[in-house]
């Protein structure tokens, strides 16, 4: 049996190599990108004019003027502008190059126009230049974005402004969301007495596609020799296996001797937690990764959020974020395994606080709806009291 830290370690030194594919920018939000992007110019781009007003020489300021005749209207979309009588004023627009030949400007709110001329009324109107100079933000060719980030709008509106229409974009590996178990039917089935009807593909296909990633969803007997089968049939067009059920001690609990049949070389099989203690992970030689999380929903659940979501997102080369949380009541855990517990988080104050709801086991997939995440209580200790902070695992906002 290994801690939760090795388990985590073993999966994340087992990354996936992933592909690269170009997208639309209209669908690049919440992808990584996989390409490094430089500015094609300086940002801004020109001298550029930072409220609406008049643009004169700060010389002829200094030297006591406040009445400036205007020669010329400068508007966003013109081209840049000279300025003529150095004692004059161009009246100039927000976006627009300042002109040439002048060095402060000065807001309309600072001034009132009679007959063509500009009578500044406040002293403290030449102050701030209101110039965004061109190449303060960034220069031409200087790096905008490295790959691995993944696209907020932020990301989005700077490659606009690149002009890259299309991006770059890593591409999730292909997965196949295998069930096992004689006692699931199909979802559209009306189970009998002692069935009931599979979930765990449905809400692991569910998480993935929150991520931007699509898995088939495949259904397994509690056989061996099909199993075997099976699986060498979908590990033809998959690159991981995500399967649930049959890794424990059953009878019928079949999926680690059925993998290690198809040549997948285990890397561990338990981990010292709850829920998910009979996880089983593997590769294979032929580039296949294998996540065979226990059939009990919260413990399928419970391990995709904390090993498989960061699994693939660092394999994208985008590493997600370690939240905490201060746990909100004290709560206690006797065995020595990392607890998994439930909780429903609130934002008090711009602290997270953790609010206990440990539901009725790792069957109890109902609960789930109740709570926002989940708190990693370490297994070193048994006894956790409320203001103590923990890693905190989200699966909604
Ligand atoms: N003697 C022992 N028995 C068990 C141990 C143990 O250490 N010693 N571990 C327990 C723990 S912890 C878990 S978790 C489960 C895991 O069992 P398996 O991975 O073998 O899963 P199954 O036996 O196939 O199923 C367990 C449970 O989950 C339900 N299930 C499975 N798949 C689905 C699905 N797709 N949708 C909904 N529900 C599903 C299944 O019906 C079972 O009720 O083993 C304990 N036993
Ligand atoms: O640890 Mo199991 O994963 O109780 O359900
Ligand atoms: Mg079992």
């Amino acid at each position: 049996m290994v801690s939760v830290a090795e388990a985590a370690s073993v999966v994340f030194s087992n990354l996936f190599q992933p592909a690269t594919t170009s997208v639309s920018l209209t669908d690049a939000v919440n992808k990584v990108l996989a390409e490094r992007i430089t500015a094609d110019r300086d940002f801004p781009p020109f001298d550029r004019v930072a409220m609406d007003g008049i643009a004169i020489r700060r010389d002829a300021w200094k030297m006591g003027q406040r009445t400036f005749p205007l020669e010329a209207v400068q508007a966003a979309g013109e081209p840049r502008k000279t300025l003529k009588g150095k004692t004059n004023a161009i009246e100039v627009m927000t976006g627009a190059p300042m002109p040439a030949g002048t060095d402060v400007v000065i807001r309309y709110e600072d001034l009132r126009i009679e007959d063509a001329t500009a009578h500044v009324t406040s002293e403290m109107a030449a102050d701030n230049a209101f110039i965004h100079r061109q190449a303060v933000d960034a220069e031409k060719d200087s790096v905008l974005l490295e790959p691995g980030i993944l696209l907020s709008s932020a990301e989005i509106a700077l490659l606009a402004s690149v002009g890259k229409s299309r991006v770059k974009v890593y591409v999730f590996p292909k997965a196949a969301i295998i069930s096992t178990g004689d006692e699931l039917v199909h979802i559209d089935d009306i189970p009998l007495p002692h069935q009931i009807r599979r979930s765990n593909t449905y809400a692991l296909q569910a998480a993935m596609k929150t991520l931007g990633w699509e898995g088939a969803i495949h259904h397994l007997k509690d056989d061996k020799a099909s199993m075997i089968e099976g699986l060498k049939k979908i590990a033809q067009t998959a690159e991981v296996l995500i399967l649930s059920g049959g890794v424990s001690k059953g009878k019928f609990d079949f999926v680690p001797d059925a993998l290690e049949a198809l040549g997948v070389k285990k890397l561990f099989h338990q981990v010292s937690q709850r829920p998910g203690k009979p996880f089983w992970f593997g590769v294979s030689g032929a580039g296949l990764t294998v996540f065979a999380l226990p059939g009990n929903p919260v413990s399928t659940y419970m391990c995709f959020y904390r090993y498989i979501r960061p699994w693939v997102m660092k394999s994208l080369k985008t590493s997600t974020d370690l939240l905490y949380a201060v746990l909100a009541a004290d709560f206690s855990f006797a065995p020595s395994l990392t607890y998994f517990l439930q909780v429903t988080v609130k934002n008090e104050n711009g602290k997270l606080m953790a609010y206990p709801d440990a539901g009725g086991g790792s069957g109890d997939f109902a609960n789930l709806k109740n709570v926002t995440g989940f708190l990693e209580l370490p297994a070193t200790a048994s006894v956790f009291k409320a203001g103590e902070t923990f890693p905190y695992i989200p699966f909604r906002q």
